[in-house]
């Protein structure tokens, strides 16, 4: 991690996206699960090799440099390179083992959107994830979470945040815009505009 924290034994969001680009949205629904359910801090996870994404991606390391871009000014929001330590596709619970094993003292809870809510009894391993941490689900615009849906298991480890603020922005719909030549002003942080513009990535040039 860039930014350096200080002792052990905390209550940490782990939120993990493949962050193509990072945009306000993933900073929002950060906060509102840090405020809600009281997290001493969130840190963000880039995805190396997202083990459900196909198709061309932006290249990890410019997504992990926009990640820190993007967290640079929150004092407890922090970026974790664990899934840079290893090859092959980037399992969530081969990450929850290793930031287990690093940080035996500290309490993790895994943050995700309500899409990722819904897809998760199809993840490597999901019973593992489960008995390590509990999830803190966000609500997402398009995406009705019905508790219905969800087995057992995972209703029993889930808690729901509903700050009453959903947020409408995916990285794809702002990959789009950038090819378009749209403005992504207030999309995105102000500091991940000008990386991008910086790396020419997205083939994005502002009119
Ligand atoms: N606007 C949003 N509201 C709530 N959750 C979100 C939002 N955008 C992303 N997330 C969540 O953030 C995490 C990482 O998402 P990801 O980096 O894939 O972004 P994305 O916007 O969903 O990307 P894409 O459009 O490329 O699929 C996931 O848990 C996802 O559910
Ligand atoms: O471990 C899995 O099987 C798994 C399957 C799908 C998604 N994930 C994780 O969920 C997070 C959000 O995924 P994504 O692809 O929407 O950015 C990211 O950290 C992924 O590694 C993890």
């Amino acid at each position: 991690m860039g930014k350096v924290r200080n002792n052990e034994g905390k209550r940490i969001g782990i939120f993990g996206g493949t962050f193509d680009p990072i945009h306000i949205g993933h900073l929002i629904m950060a906060e509102q699960a840090r405020v809600a359910e009281d997290l001493e801090e969130i840190w963000f996870v880039p995805a190396n090799i997202p083990p459900h994404k196909q198709g061309p991606m932006v290249d990890a390391k410019h997504r992990l440099a926009m990640v820190e871009k993007a967290v640079m000014d929150h004092p407890f929001f922090f970026v974790s390179r664990v899934e840079f330590n290893r090859d092959g596709p980037s399992y969530t619970v081969d990450t929850l083992i290793s930031l287990g094993d690093t940080y035996p003292n500290d309490e993790f809870y895994l943050i995700m959107g309500a899409d990722m809510v819904l897809h998760l009894s199809k993840w490597h391993r999901v019973e593992e994830i489960l008995n390590r941490v509990s999830i803190i689900g966000l609500l997402r615009p398009g995406y009705a979470l019905d508790q219905r849906q969800l087995s057992s298991n995972i209703k029993n480890r889930l808690t729901l945040v509903n700050e009453g603020v959903k947020v409408d922005i995916s990285s794809s719909h702002l990959r789009e815009r950038l090819i378009q030549g749209k403005s992504v002003r207030y999309l995105i942080p102000d500091s991940v505009r000008l990386y991008l513009e910086e790396n020419h990535l997205y083939g994005w040039n502002e009119s």
